[in-house]
């Protein structure tokens, strides 16, 4: 049976003390309390949307004699969805299974043991745990805790990541950066944009993986598990898992009013590929950053791994030159 929180009690139950929203589903609630409940507009329902259906692109034919015709599916959907889903990218199946795994261990711990990540509390400032964006500035939270592990070096990654989850991350970021890497080459190279190799690093600097937990909610018409937003940075590889409600908004191309927000279902062994809004102002608008979100379920809690880059701190970003 749930006690009897007020606002403010809820708030430090879930996010000063560790236990996030998985601690407050746990207690059985009946119904998401009222700093969940979103207004109408923000509200995904599920009913009326329409599935993703643009088919998988096969990254090994990018070493075969189909090179260019994946090269340009590539630079298609950069240009026109900004999402695209790929097969054949060199993260093995089982890493997946092994992320899941990772991500339940992590998420199940003890709010004391997940509190000492906390933003405040956490002795790296590469190392965050917590709940919903930015819970302290925001009137209405989001269904989702996450772990986020920012990449400086191996050592640092093995030595301040969680114990349940470091190796497992550390081999998914290293495994998405290289596909990160090839798939800049490919939307720089089309733009007909040359970048020494150092420059091409520095514009893919920052690299961080966030493990997300959406747990069961009594509610998910009502609320959001992460709202809409479009991603930052350069290039973001997720993977889901197999539960589904990820959406993406997409606009009708003679009408730009007309908005439609697609469910990107999961597709056993791809990976989501999307452009983030850095990547958009390099391109000078070139390639696309929509925006997502994501509904939590009402019978199982998901998980997703999402792989972000970004560029380094030294990097001043407006278009490339050849681009205006
Ligand atoms: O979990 C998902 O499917 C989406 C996560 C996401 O968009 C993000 O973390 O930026
Ligand atoms: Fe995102």
């Amino acid at each position: 049976m749930a006690p009897n929180f007020n606002s403010s009690s809820l708030y430090d139950f879930v996010v000063r003390d560790g236990n996030g929203v998985k601690g407050l589903a746990e207690l059985g609630l009946l119904e998401v309390p009222e700093m969940y409940i979103q207004p109408p507009e923000e509200r995904i329902e599920k009913k009326d949307s329409r599935a993703w259906d643009m088919p998988p692109i096969d990254m090994s034919m990018l070493n075969g004699p189909e090179h260019e015709k994946v090269v340009n599916e590539i630079v298609r959907a950069a240009e026109t969805f900004g999402f695209f889903l790929v097969v054949n990218h060199g993260v093995p199946l089982e890493l997946w299974e092994s992320l899941k795994d990772a991500a339940n261990t992590f998420f199940s711990l003890p709010a004391e043991n997940k509190a000492v990540y906390l933003t405040g509390v956490s002795r790296s400032a590469k190392v965050k745990y917590g709940t919903s964006f930015a819970p302290e500035k925001e009137k209405i939270l989001e269904w989702r805790d996450y772990i986020s592990l920012t990449y400086s070096s191996d050592e640092d990654a093995l030595q301040s990541w969680p114990n349940q989850c470091k190796e497992v991350a550390l081999e998914y970021l290293k495994l998405s950066s290289k596909i990160v890497r090839d798939i800049m080459k490919i939307l720089v190279a089309k733009l007909g944009v040359e970048l020494d190799d150092s420059k091409f690093e520095s514009l893919i600097g920052i690299k961080k993986v966030n493990m997300v937990y959406y747990p069961v909610c009594p509610n998910p018409d009502l609320t959001v598990g992460i709202g809409r937003h479009s991603d930052i940075g350069i290039i973001t590889v997720l993977l889901q898992d197999d539960i589904g409600g990820l959406y993406v908004k997409v606009e009708s191309e003679n009408d730009a009013e007309n908005e439609e927000w697609l469910e990107i279902s999961p597709t056993p062994g791809a990976l989501v590929i999307n452009i983030g809004n850095t990547l958009e102002i390099l391109s000078n608008g070139k390639y696309k950053s929509a925006e997502h979100r994501a509904r939590p379920s009402s019978t199982k809690a998901r998980v997703s791994a999402v792989m972000f880059t970004m560029p380094t701190a030294a990097e001043s970003i407006g278009p490339f030159p050849e681009m205006v």
